[in-house]
């Protein structure tokens, strides 16, 4: 049996990382491979997606919201299974970052759950593995989410951002990273604020899944043909989470009845209307930033729906825009922060502190698997 380690030998120079990332939305996995010393990022390398089949899908929804039992324990072996023999795509590394799949995040109450053994992986794919990176967080007050933020310190660093910024993931569930790139370190006070906004895409995929049989609302084709309903809007607004102070984060399904804010209204409407929601949850966002941001970058898959993109456009102050506009991977960013995050692990640096989970002091989360085959850790 290989041994979980909590630091890391081998202290300065790059490193290889893969990072695995299986989201939210529970379409698939995210393999990108990111050269970093765990301060600056010196190279992306190659990336991959490989969707989960519908077997799979329905496996992993079936267990979510659950932290024990048969469910949890098919939805693991699903997880495993899937990233296992997406690893086998890549050429060696030194080190993954496996963030697994979360099925239920609770973080005031029974804490976070990841499924996806990082031990496992590390034997199969003979290369050490960090993972279970969310629980050291949970346990020390933190929220234990979201993680990409020390990550997007280093992106806005890297593309040489010298104001404040914001980075805008829409995926399942929405959240935002304020990046003030004049602090020299992520963990210094004011260097980040981090929070999830409210539900972005989540709610749109189920509505199209009740009602059409469809994954999502692709391009906003639907949404676009829809008015947004006042009423359902603001109700939706009055949600306590909205004014609580951040850092704050959200389970995929917290958000769920949403769907019935919209039950009455037809297709186009209703898509329309949790659309909106998603960029109104961004738009409160704001009023919790120290200050106006000079750009917001959008990453996830709902950067790729025009009609939430256009909407964020005339309600910010700021230009909106792709992370692509800066030459960043909108699609891969989050398998990329958690290759990493990984190197941050190995190296004992933080990955999350007060700004951006809650934490009661900069944490370094994860534990490093090892594979029997190597004698000493990364
Ligand atoms: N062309 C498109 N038009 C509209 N929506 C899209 C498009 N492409 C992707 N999406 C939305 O983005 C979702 C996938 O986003 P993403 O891959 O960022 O989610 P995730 O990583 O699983 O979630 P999270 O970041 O919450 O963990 C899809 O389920 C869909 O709702
Ligand atoms: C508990 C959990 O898995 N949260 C995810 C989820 O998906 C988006 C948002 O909610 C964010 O808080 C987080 O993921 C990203 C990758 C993060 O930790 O930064």
């Amino acid at each position: 049996m290989n041994k979980a380690v909590k630091r890391s030998g081998r202290t300065t120079g790059p490193m290889l990382a893969l990072g695995l990332m299986s989201g939210t939305s529970l379409d698939g996995v995210d393999a990108a491979v990111v050269e970093t010393d765990g301060h600056w990022i010196i190279g992306f390398g190659p990336s991959r997606y490989r969707p989960y089949s519908r077997e799979e899908q329905s496996v992993l929804r079936a267990a979510l919201g659950q932290w024990t039992g048969p469910d949890v324990e098919a939805a693991a072996a699903a997880v495993d299974a899937a990233h296992a023999e997406l690893v086998q795509a890549f050429d060696p590394v030194d080190l993954i970052g496996y963030h697994g799949q979360t099925l239920a995040h609770d973080p005031r109450g029974r804490g976070t759950l990841q499924v996806g053994d990082g031990a496992a992986l590390a034997e199969a794919a003979g290369v050490p593995v960090a993972w279970d990176f969310r629980s050291d967080d949970v346990r020390m007050g933190g929220e234990g989410a979201p993680l990409a933020p020390f990550f997007h310190f280093a992106c806005a660093k890297m593309i040489g951002a010298t104001d404040p910024i914001c980075f805008l993931n829409l995926g399942g569930v929405g959240n935002l990273t304020y990046v003030d790139p004049s602090f020299a370190r992520p963990e210094i006070a004011g260097a980040l604020l981090a929070f999830d906004t409210g539900p972005a895409n989540a709610p749109v995929n189920d509505l199209m899944q009740a009602r059409l049989g469809q994954d999502m609302d692709r391009d906003g084709a639907l949404a676009a043909r829809g008015a947004v309903e006042a009423g359902a809007l603001e109700l939706f607004l009055a949600e306590p989470y909205f004014s609580r102070i951040p850092p704050k984060s959200l389970d995929r399904n917290d958000f769920s009845e949403m769907i019935d804010l919209v039950r009455e209204l037809a297709d186009a409407d209703a898509a329309a209307t949790l659309t909106g929601m998603c960029a109104a949850g961004v738009v409160q966002a704001m009023e919790h930033c120290p200050s106006p941001p000079a750009r917001m970058l959008v990453t996830g898959g709902g950067r790729h729906n025009p009609v939430v993109m256009e909407m964020l456009r005339v309600a910010l102050d700021c230009p909106v825009d792709p992370v692509e506009t800066v030459g960043l991977d909108g699609d891969m960013l989050e398998a990329q922060a958690f290759a990493f995050l990984a190197v941050r692990v190995a190296r004992g640096l933080a990955t999350s502190c007060p700004g951006t989970t809650g934490v009661s002091a900069a944490v370094g989360g994860g534990v490093i698997s090892v594979p029997s085959t190597e004698a000493t850790p990364v």
